[in-house]
């Protein structure tokens, strides 16, 4: 028989039958890197003081759960490293009314990518000149409606969509900010779904193939929009500087070329989001601070390097804002020993809650949450309650022996691409999100019932 090593190396390492386990108390620990920041151990597990136990009595499983401190901490932390810059969260990775004041409060802007985002944080009355306009098919809807509030900038990703805002701000009679989007080439070391700016994929105009250059010709011919910088952003959860570094360099080099030709410096660069956060034991994220030299220290020697004076600096990081602050607690419902491979444990959510372990063989770890235990280590895998084999949560984590039906189970860092992905497969209705502060619970997002999915069916029954 073999063993799946859960901690990595990633990816179903075999193991030979005789791996020692993990000593038990090893599975009662949180690792700070990995859970919210105010997430303790009492017997039972705490976030902000609150114990699990009492949010699943009160508002139900599965929930999503936020440590509001945690979130703004880090909004604040990027705030502060990039002072000379902009911080504009990427809203794609969780986005509710109350998140959105939060990073209003914290000072930082938003990108948006649809006009449902763009909705949320109008609804949040988040300052529009400090909104940034994403996406590669935007449509004329969305397009004009971000006209008509003034959202700071647009990032362009499209010929066609040059000119339907150049027509759309003529008929408006407005002039907005725009940013090109580049395609530097860069292949980042990420899931090949998630990374972003390798030629071959569909976002943004390409470098190689003079498609950037083109897009700022057409853009700088309609007077109509206003062209402060080019945006890059070369995918998600990256952990190395790499990259960004290469990005830097050709963007520095586009720089240049526009300078050359069109007697005009660019003031601004958008470098994108991407930057990784610990999910496993050993991830080590990115911290803002390092990464705000990093990206200085790049940009300014390739600024430098070319005469050129140093832009300013837009990011636009998600993940590590919004990920590592929130949890899931599951109930469990079934517990099968499968011998001599693994237990398999069902909880109450599962693929319509977090898609990501189906969709890009995402890792995570989870703990039992609503009791210490002392039992032995058995090799387990957290799946969920819907029609699919890859209906998978957790795929391979140590356990406790003693786990049963009732128990809770915390999964960390799914406060990032969870909620903002999930669906409503077979029916299920998407789970409460609550935020966690100083003692208090709050719902901030609202359990969906079967009524909420009924409503939209256009046959049933009165
Ligand atoms: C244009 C853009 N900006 C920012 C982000 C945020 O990325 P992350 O959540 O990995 O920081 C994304 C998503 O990958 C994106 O597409
Ligand atoms: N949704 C992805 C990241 C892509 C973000 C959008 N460009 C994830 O869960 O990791």
């Amino acid at each position: 028989m073999s063993r799946v090593h859960p901690a990595g190396p990633r990816h179903a390492d075999v193991l030979p039958e005789d791996h020692p386990l993990p000593p038990a108390e090893d599975l009662n620990e949180l690792d700070p890197l990995i859970w919210p920041r105010s997430a303790r151990r009492d017997g039972a597990m705490t976030v902000a003081g609150v114990d699990v136990r009492d949010l699943a009595q009160e508002f139900g499983t599965p929930l999503y759960v936020y440590d509001e401190d945690d979130v703004r901490t880090r909004a604040r932390e990027y705030a502060a490293a990039f002072a000379d810059g902009d911080v504009h969260y990427a809203g794609k990775a969780f986005l509710c009314t109350a998140v959105a004041r939060w990073l209003n409060e914290e000072g930082l802007g938003l990108d948006v990518c649809s006009g449902g985002e763009l909705a949320v944080a109008l609804a949040a009355g988040f300052p529009t000149e400090r909104i940034t306009l994403h996406g590669n098919n935007k449509s004329v809807a969305e397009l004009d409606r971000a006209l008509e509030v003034g959202v700071g900038r647009i990032v362009l990703d499209s010929f066609e969509e040059i000119a339907r805002l150049g027509y759309l701000a003529q008929e408006r009679g407005v002039r907005p900010k725009v940013m090109v989007r580049v395609t530097t080439g860069v292949e980042a070391h990420t899931h090949e779904f998630i990374a972003t700016a390798h030629d071959d994929q569909k976002f943004g105009f390409s470098r190689s193939s003079g498609a950037a250059l083109e897009a700022v010709r057409r853009v700088l011919a309609l007077k109509q929009l206003e062209l402060v910088g080019l945006h890059s952003h070369i995918g998600s959860q990256i952990f190395d500087a790499d990259g960004f570094e290469v990005a830097a360099h050709r963007l520095a080099e586009l720089l240049v070329a526009i300078r050359d030709e069109h007697g005009l410096e660019l003031p601004e660069l958008d470098l994108g989001g991407g930057y990784g956060i610990a999910y496993l034991p050993g991830d080590e994220p990115i911290d803002p601070k390092a990464l705000a030299d990093s990206l200085h220290e790049i940009v300014g020697r390739e600024c430098r390097s070319y005469g050129l004076a140093m832009p300013r600096l837009t990011v636009e990081p998600g993940r590590s804002i919004i990920g590592p602050g929130g949890i899931t607690l599951y109930e469990v419902g079934t517990v099968k020993d499968v011998e001599g491979l693994r237990t398999y444990v069902s909880v109450d959510g599962g693929m319509s809650d977090n898609l990501r372990t189906a969709l890009y063989g995402a890792e995570y770890t989870c703990v039992l949450a609503s009791r210490e235990s002392g039992a032995d280590a058995t090799l387990g895998r957290l799946v969920g309650k819907h029609c699919e084999s890859g209906d998978i949560v957790v795929r391979d984590v140590w356990l406790p022996e003693d786990l049963a039906a009732g128990d809770l189970v915390a999964v960390a860092a799914t406060g990032a691409y969870c909620r903002s992905m999930a669906s409503n497969y077979n029916h299920v209705p998407k789970p409460a999100v609550v935020a966690v502060r100083d003692g208090g619970a709050r719902v901030i997002v609202r359990r969906e019932s079967d009524e909420d999915l009924l409503r939209l069916d256009a046959e049933v029954e009165a």
